[in-house]
């Protein structure tokens, strides 16, 4: 095994983690990366490769679109272009670091881009939901244009248990922005947006049983 590095980046993530089971962090991705990573979703969105996003085994529509309202894309690692072949290499390095740090035994992950169109949102929900208790780490990161401005909306809202109540945590989906937090443990939404928001969202997975 070779001599780990320490990497101060993922060590801020990992004590973010192990304080408070979140961490938002502004430069894990360089931005030429992050446009690159943009262009390359708006791209596949406008040559209609996006998928109205599904909930578990749902497949109503009207009761889906009152949950969430996005388009996405999976991503298919072993099949990908150039920039979304940057971004598995950068989220493989800090895999391997979670691995071999914390034991984390990440062993698998899936990642998709999401468009939410203007008026759409995703109603509070658990990342375990899909009867997939292997999701360990949600991680989301954010492709939207520079100037992202509150009265946008879409904030991403994370509820924290705190001394037997509840605090919101508030994140707007600032460019190159990403949040890593424990998918079995937070409760989270995105408020309804007003303005087209994207992003690049995924999990990392243990090995386990999938629980129907
Ligand atoms: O885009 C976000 O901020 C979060 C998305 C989300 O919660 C999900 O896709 O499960
Ligand atoms: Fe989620």
């Amino acid at each position: 095994m070779d001599e780990l590095q320490l990497n101060p980046l993922y060590e801020k993530v990992i004590s973010d983690l192990l304080e408070k089971q979140y961490s938002v962090v502004e430069n894990f991705f360089p931005l030429e990366e992050v446009l690159e990573l943009r262009q390359s979703l708006l791209t596949k969105y406008d040559d209609d490769q996006f998928k109205k996003s599904a909930i578990g085994n749902w497949t109503n529509e009207q009761v889906m679109k009152a949950v969430r309202g996005d388009f996405i894309f999976w991503l298919d690692e072993a099949n990908c272009n150039a920039a979304e072949t940057r971004f598995f290499s950068r989220l493989n390095d800090f895999v391997d670091y979670l691995n071999r740090t914390c034991f984390m035994g990440i062993t698998e992950q899936e990642f998709h881009y999401a468009l939410y169109p203007e008026g759409t949102f995703y109603k509070r929900h658990l990342d375990t939901f899909q009867n997939d208790s292997r999701r360990r780490l949600s991680i989301v990161c954010y492709l939207n244009e520079e100037d992202w401005q509150p009265e946008y909306g879409g904030e991403l809202a994370i509820y924290i248990p705190e001394n037997g109540t509840e605090r919101i945590e508030n994140i707007y989906p600032v460019q190159g922005r990403m949040v890593i937090f424990e998918s079995s443990v937070l409760e989270h939404e995105v408020k309804p947006v007003k303005q087209e928001r994207l992003s690049i969202t995924g999990w990392l997975k243990t090995r386990g049983e999938v629980i129907f």
